[in-house]
Order: structure tokens, then sequence, then C-alpha cells
């Protein structure tokens, strides 16, 4: 009988099943539909989908993160912190500080530990990108994107940052009241997203706060995005409403998490990364 051994891992409640690649043997063919079929909450395991920890011929380890629908995703913060403690912890690397390779770049992860057990990582994502045709955006090219999307009869404004991945941030007045579920969906397929977009809705709270909610691109509502948590922080610096190189606390669904624009160009990420279970997945 075909099967895995997997370990289901989150960052602030956005959950994936990891795979030791070092050690398993999935077929590339096979990773989309695996990554449905786990995630999948009554026939599966149940996740926000998968992620492979893989051997890096440029890093110490390389992750690719596919989505619950079963489409391969360039980033994932919350899968980085979460990566850098399964390598960490299962002896992949030696030293507290390491080189992650993903899809869009490499990055360098510092795990913090607490009685030898990773509590908390720090990641530096590596520097934003505000150019419209890079996000990608379709339309005029702008070097800092900002667009309108119409929706139920009321326009709405959002910024576009990748951070790997796409990007569409809005600030809300009242974080309660964001259209999560409505406005969500609907930009994520938008026309003008070639490559479709994970969308946020954040609120500006004084002292450096921001409250923040998720639609993401092929998993829908999660309890947390990393790089979403990024984007929001950056585009609100370069708005003027912060300022780069002071931590920004990002409220999500699923806890906080600290991020700082340094003036070096690179986002800074800290939070928790935390292993639920483990076990053998029978395909
Ligand atoms: N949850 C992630 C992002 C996962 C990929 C995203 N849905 C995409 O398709 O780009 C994070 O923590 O950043």
């Amino acid at each position: 009988m075909n099967s895995f051994r997997y370990t289901k891992m989150h960052g602030l409640g956005n959950n994936y099943i990891y795979v030791n690649m070092f050690e398993e043997n999935l077929k590339e063919e096979d990773l989309s539909s695996i990554a449905i079929s786990v995630s999948n909450i009554h026939t599966g395991i149940g996740s926000d989908g998968m992620i492979l920890i893989c051997p890096s011929d440029v890093a110490d380890v390389k992750m690719r993160v596919f989505n619950n629908d079963g489409s391969e995703a360039k980033n994932c913060g919350n899968g980085l912190r979460c990566v850098a403690k399964y390598a960490f912890e299962h002896a992949l690397v030696k030293d507290t500080n390491f080189k992650i390779e993903t899809i869009s770049n490499i990055v360098k992860a510092i795990v913090h530990l607490e009685n030898d057990a990773v509590s908390l990582v720090t990641i530096n994502m590596g520097e934003p990108i505000f150019q419209r045709s890079l996000i990608p955006i379709s339309g005029e090219e702008q070097e800092f994107a900002k667009d309108q999307i119409l929706f139920e009869d009321e326009l709405h404004s959002f910024i576009g940052v990748s951070m790997g991945n796409p990007h569409a941030v809005f600030e809300v007045r009242d974080i309660k009241n964001a259209p999560l579920t409505t406005l969500g969906p609907y930009v994520e397929k938008h026309e003008l997203f070639p490559e479709s977009v994970n969308v946020e809705f954040i609120e500006c709270l004084p002292h450096n706060e921001i409250n923040f909610v998720v639609w993401e691109r092929g998993s829908g509502v999660t309890q947390a995005c990393g790089t979403g948590a990024c984007a929001a922080a950056v585009a609100m610096v370069q708005e003027g409403k912060y300022n780069k190189d002071e931590p920004i606390t990002v409220h999500l669904q699923g806890g906080d998490l600290q991020i700082t624009w340094s003036s070096d160009g690179d986002v800074w990420m800290k939070g928790p990364a935390v292993t639920i279970t483990e076990g053998i997945y029978y395909l």
C-alpha cells in the first residue's frame, strides 16, 4: 500500500501537512492531487494545504507549498517558520541560523529555542515588490501599484504588493465588517490579477498595530497569512502610516506577528511555529 509519513504544523492557525522529502518519495505528477486529498477535512487530514521540505542545491533546505485546491504557491510566511522549526528539530540543519530556498527567493531563518525546542522563528523575507507588472497586476505600469475594483456598486481601493507571491491589501474602517467572504473571492479571481491574488483586509490602529483578516488564493479564509501580514505592513509604511525600522504588530485571527520593514529594504517577520501531530497517510 502507498503511504507516507507526515507532520501537521501550524503558524497562528495557518495549518499545513508537512512532508519530509529527505525521506519520503512523492511523485511530481501526484503532488497536486495529494495536496487536495490530505487537505480534505472529511476524507483526509484537514489543512490549508501541503508543504514539502526538500533538499536544496543553493540553501540548507527548500520549501514547496501547495494550497488546498492543489495549486502551487511561490512563498508562504507561516510555512517558512514551520519549515525552520522542523528542519532544526529534525537535525536537517545544525545551526540556529540557516537558509531556506523558496520558489521565489532564498530567505534567512533564525530559530529561537525554549528548552531545546523551537518556539519562535524570525525570517528575513527579503524585499517587497510594488511594481505592478511584477506582482503581477495587469494594466498600465506603475512603480507603486494602486487601483480600485468595482463590487456591488462600490469602488474598493487596494495596494498591490508581492512578497514572492501576490497580495491585494484593502484598508477598511472596521475589521469586523470587512467583506471577507464576498469581496475576497471576487478579487482573488478578478481579471486584473493574471495569477490570481491573496486578498487582505486591514484596519490601521495607532501605535504600530494592524488588525488583519485574509482570503487566501487557493485556500479561502485562513487564520493567518505571513506573507500577507508583511504585505499589509509594508503597504502602510509606504502610505506613510507607520515608519521603517519600527516593529508593527499585526493582529491576525490566529494571533500576532511582528513585522519590521528595515531601512536596508528587507522585511523581517517574527512569530510562533507549532507542531500538532504526526502520522502515516495512506494513499
Ligand atoms: N499562508 C501563506 C501563503 C500561502 C500561499 C498563498 N495562498 C498563495 O497562493 O500565494 C503565508 O503564510 O504566507
